[in-house]
């Protein structure tokens, strides 16, 4: 369970003053999966950042599992993966398979453990082939594939991903979306994808720093695509 309790996001301006960017807002988010939908520059982004503190608040509280992700910001990013539109930020080793097991060194502190594991996760993932490519060579796709993989190997209890199929061809959009709406993890997904969007279960609308629409997901893509 995510909430967000009479948040607000100020940032600062060049001209010295402040901009509101999400506008005060109380969301308590229990259902599977939550699409956040609306155009440039309305918000999503920073109301997916808060979930892992990645955005701080101005005002207000947000929680995960009721965990206070200003105080406990540590606790809470072991429990919430995050991925990003372009994730090369988050590949940090040299090949394929290191990467994965370095998101495994937790879960699998033994070597041997870990190697084994990190093997299954990169054949459920479809990366078995590209185990010693050096991530620097991948593809988009494949390079988010790689970041959602890593991400999921650390068992998250809740996973936010920003636009993780803006920069996807058809195919590789089709399956990342197969896999996010097949996970066990609650998620959070900031699209601009309307169809998938519209197969989460709520949708919040976001226009300029505020949710203007909130409810079944169907719903509010369908009055979203007849505003826009
Ligand atoms: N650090 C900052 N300083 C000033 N303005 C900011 C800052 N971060 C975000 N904003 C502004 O806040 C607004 C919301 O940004 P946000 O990235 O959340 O939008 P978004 O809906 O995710 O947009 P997009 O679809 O383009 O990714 C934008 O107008 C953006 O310019």
């Amino acid at each position: 369970m995510i909430e967000l309790d009479d948040v607000e996001v100020r940032r600062p301006t060049p001209e010295g003053s402040e901009v509101v960017v999400l506008h005060r807002t109380s969301l308590v988010l229990t259902e599977a999966r939550t699409a956040l939908v609306g155009a440039n520059g309305s918000g999503k982004s920073t109301l997916a950042r808060l979930v892992n503190g990645l955005v701080e608040p101005s005002r207000g509280r947000v929680r995960v599992h009721g965990t206070d992700v200003a105080r406990h910001g540590a606790r809470v990013r072991r429990r919430v993966g995050f991925v990003f539109t372009d994730p090369s930020a988050q590949l940090v080793m040299p090949t394929v398979a290191e990467d994965v097991a370095l998101s495994l060194r937790r879960r699998h502190p033994d070597a041997a453990d870990r190697a084994a594991a990190t093997t299954t996760v990169l054949e459920a993932y479809g990366l078995a082939a590209l185990a010693s490519r050096s991530v620097h060579t991948l593809s988009g796709g494949q390079r988010q594939l790689l970041a959602l993989a890593g991400v999921l190997a650390t068992d998250p209890d809740v996973l936010v991903a920003d636009e993780p199929t803006t920069l996807l061809d058809l195919g590789n959009s089709r399956r990342i979306g197969h896999l996010l709406m097949g996970l066990p993890q609650q998620l959070v997904l900031s699209t601009h994808d309307l169809e998938l969007a519209a197969r989460c279960d709520r949708a919040l609308l976001l226009d300029g720093g505020r949710v203007v629409a909130d409810g079944p997901a169907a719903d509010v893509v369908a009055h979203y695509r007849s505003v826009a």
